[in-house]
């Protein structure tokens, strides 16, 4: 059986009615992903759009094997194994103390956005513990075609929330009050005597994160482990270069990515508890979610029980609810995108192409495996296309493999809009009948998009046992708990090099202006 891994090597721009320009980029390694030998092959990520359909995929797919064994010296990461330089440097320095000058803002508000107790011991369920990275997996279980015709046509049977206006150009919609020019003073007074602002927030800056490890790569940047030295707790680092987010035509899509995520709280999505920028890179703080990515266990496992797939796709529906109550639609389910606490439950994560929305959107993005119907064909877009994302991750996590599938992106966009979907003998019928009301290509059809929303979803009968409030309150054991040996275990994340960091550049004032809200 082929091993592929559907990640991150990065091929630009498609347009998908018209010209198609390629240039490949292979920006990282990654895991290996195990489909049936009909379907080795590749998936992209589509990561800009609209106006012009000019779309980059990244992500074309890399392989690695899946390592058979964890090797001790692996990944046993130390507070001394890596510090870096943060902000503008000279040369390739990576080494030394973070030391940054920065135009960091504090801001009291995103405090609040930080869950309390999650880095919290795991919860003691008699559930076998995993690693991400081990091969063996056991888990224990508890608990048609479009109806529109052209672009942005009125369809005759919308639901309430799929409303007809204006095209949005992917602007930035919202303003939340950005607060954090107006905390700039609190930075320029340099190192405060207090770590508090004046209304008793923490007070942040970015010399306080000591950065021990990569635990991810992206587009643009990648994710490191580190360790907050005032709190002395380990967190997640995110770090974007302006440079590539501009060159990648990015910039609004960082910015609802930074607002949407210091909007939300709940407890099945990634909690951003700071953010800041220097002059040559954008950096959030995140709870660091030390199990891993749910995609890693998927593959490990080959497929999931319908007990355990049930268990994911509850907390992703509870979360999807919220988030759709806000208008906020995420359009980026998939596997990689999940990760898995030291409790063992779900913690969403990249909100990169997530939209407040208020009318249907137009942009192109997603992953191609991924993306619903209306998406390639343009015909703007509202949170329906999430739950035709839940119904392609269900399948995923029962069969092993995404029910749309092909070596090339095309391929599998012919196969999305075909709506043929091919079933494996023994599915539970019951999952199955509940991935074929996700994956209806008339969005006004399609479950969790029509009158009832969410409920329907939630009142179908692969769910009638579960009560939603303990799936909200994490009252559901998970089947899974991560092989995790301290809140700093970087265990089940892929090893990346650190040799590879980019030299910092700063850009210039004209164009910093173009993150002044950030
Ligand atoms: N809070 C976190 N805790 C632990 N690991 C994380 C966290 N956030 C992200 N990661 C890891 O870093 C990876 C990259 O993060 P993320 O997807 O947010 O970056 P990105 O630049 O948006 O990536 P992409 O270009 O693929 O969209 C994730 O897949 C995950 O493995």
């Amino acid at each position: 059986m082929l091993k592929l891994k559907l990640r991150n090597i990065y091929f630009t721009v498609v347009n998908i009615s018209s010209n198609i320009q390629c240039s490949k980029k292979i920006n990282k390694t990654s895991m290996s992903k195990n489909f049936p030998p009909s379907k080795n092959g590749s998936s992209s990520k589509l990561i800009a759009g609209t106006e012009t359909h000019m779309i980059k995929l990244t992500a074309l797919h890399n392989k690695k094997q899946i390592p058979t064994t964890r090797t001790s010296t692996n990944n046993t990461n130390t507070e001394a194994t890596f510090t870096f330089k943060l902000g503008r440097t000279t040369g390739s320095d990576v080494s030394g103390d973070l030391s940054v000058n920065s135009s960091e803002s504090s801001d009291p508000v995103e405090s609040d956005y930080s869950e309390k107790s999650e880095d919290e011991k795991a919860q003691q369920v008699e559930n076998t513990h995993v690693s991400a990275n081990s091969h063996s997996i056991s888990s224990v279980t508890t608990t048609s075609m479009n109806n529109e015709t052209v672009d942005g046509e009125k369809d005759e049977s919308h639901d309430a929330d799929d409303i007809t206006n204006t095209e949005d150009s992917d602007r930035s919609e919202q303003d939340d009050g950005n607060d954090t020019d107006d905390e700039e003073t609190d930075n320029e007074s340099g190192e405060s005597s207090s770590n508090l602002t004046e209304k008793g927030g923490r007070k942040y800056h970015l010399d306080h994160f000591q950065i021990i490890k990569t635990v991810g790569t992206g587009t643009f940047g990648r994710v490191c482990l580190c360790r907050d030295k005032v709190s002395n707790k380990y967190c997640a680092m995110k770090i974007l270069a302006m440079t590539e987010v501009i060159r990648l035509k990015q910039i609004e899509h960082v910015k609802n990515e930074r607002n949407i995520l210091r909007e939300i709280r709940h407890p099945f999505t990634i909690s951003l508890e700071w953010s800041t920028k220097d002059e040559s890179n954008l950096y959030m703080i995140f709870d660091y979610v030390c199990g891993g990515e749910l995609f890693t266990y998927l593959r490990n496992a080959g497929k999931f029980s319908s007990q355990t797939s049930n268990f994911y796709a509850a907390e992703i529906v509870s979360a999807l609810d919220y988030l759709h109550s806000l208008q906020i639609i995420y359009r980026d389910l998939k596997p990689e995108n999940l990760l898995i606490n030291r409790d063992g439950h779900i913690k969403i994560t990249d909100f990169g192409f997530a939209k407040k929305l208020r009318d249907r959107t137009w942009t192109l993005c997603g992953t191609p495996e991924y993306i619903a119907p209306e998406i390639i064909q343009s015909k703007g877009h509202n949170k329906a296309v999430d739950w035709w994302a839940l119904g392609v991750l269900i399948y995923e996590m029962l069969v092993g493999y995404p029910p749309f599938y092909d070596e090339q992106p095309f391929g599998i966009y012919e196969k999305i809009l075909s709506g043929k979907i091919e079933w494996e003998r023994h599915m539970d019928p019951i999952a199955k009948d509940l991935i074929k009301k996700l994956l209806v290509n008339d969005r006004t059809k399609r479950l969790g998009n029509m009158k009832n929303g969410a409920d329907d979803v939630k009142r179908h009968r692969w769910f009638k046992n579960l009560n939603w409030n303990d799936v909200y309150n994490k009252k559901l054991m998970p089947p899974i708990l991560p092989d995790v040996h301290h809140d700093g275990d970087t265990t089940n994340f892929d090893d990346y090099s650190e040799m590879d960091w980019k030299p910092t550049i700063a850009i210039d004032q004209k164009d910093l202006k173009l993150f002044n809200d950030f």
